[in-house]
């Protein structure tokens, strides 16, 4: 197990709108890294512990993909926003605490002040990356504008103004997201050589090909 006080050697910070398929990507490279060398941190996830707590709400529900948390989301981003202009670390510092795996895959940054918070304090290890998709595709997801959300920073602060590390194409017609995802896996194999390498090298050359 890697001892926290290590700190991570790849923070892969993923932004993109909702239902890109961030979490559906991010899901596919914790599978083929295996739990023991990555972990998937949501900034979303002690934020809406604590907006459940606060407002006795269902947390499993809010956690989940269902309609539920869509009736509060537009509540939960305010409320988010204040706790984080009072402390832009907030949420990314509840989230990271007690990772140890050596590669952090944080799925959700949606503002600038989240991907400022990773570069830095891990200036070394981050790379961003941008998950997008068109209109068409995520409307097929179930996605359809919500004004107050979609028009908000919630879902535009990483839309200019940041030059991401990886973009990656969640589309059909896009090359298979083995592909492109192939150039990040390489990367988690390179940092994680020393300590994780063998078990990592064997699975990612192994048999376990991303089933897409
Ligand atoms: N490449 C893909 N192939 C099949 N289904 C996908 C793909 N990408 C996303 N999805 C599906 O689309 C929906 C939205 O994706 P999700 O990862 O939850 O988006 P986000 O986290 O960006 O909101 C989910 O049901 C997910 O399984
Ligand atoms: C209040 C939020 O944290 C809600 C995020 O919920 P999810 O992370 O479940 O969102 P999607 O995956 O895009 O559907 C947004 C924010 O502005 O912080």
């Amino acid at each position: 197990m890697e001892d926290r006080v290590s700190g991570p050697k790849l923070v892969l910070v993923f932004t993109g709108k909702r239902k890109s398929g961030k979490d559906y990507v991010t899901d596919l490279i914790q599978n083929r890294l295996g739990t023991d060398v990555c972990c998937v941190l949501r900034l979303s996830g002690p934020l809406k512990h604590q907006y459940a707590q606060e407002h006795g709400l269902d947390l499993e529900q809010l956690l989940g993909p269902g309609l539920y948390k869509e009736q509060y989301r537009a509540d939960m981003i305010q409320w988010g926003e204040t706790r984080r202009r009072q402390d832009p670390g907030f949420f990314c510092r509840l989230a990271t605490r007690g990772a140890w795996q050596p590669v952090w895959v944080v799925s959700d940054a949606r503002r600038l002040s989240d991907l400022q918070w990773f570069w830095s304090e891990f200036p070394q290890q981050t790379q961003s990356v941008r998950v997008q998709s068109s209109e068409k595709t995520r409307k097929q997801r179930g996605w359809s504008f919500s004004t107050g959300v979609d028009d908000a920073e919630s879902e535009c602060g990483l839309d200019s103004g940041v030059e991401f590390d990886w973009i990656i194409t969640n589309e059909a017609d896009a090359p298979s997201l083995e592909e492109q995802l192939q150039p990040i896996l390489k990367l988690a194999e390179v940092v994680t050589l020393n300590t994780e390498g063998f078990s990592l090298q064997q699975r990612l050359m192994g048999d376990s090909h991303l089933t897409l």
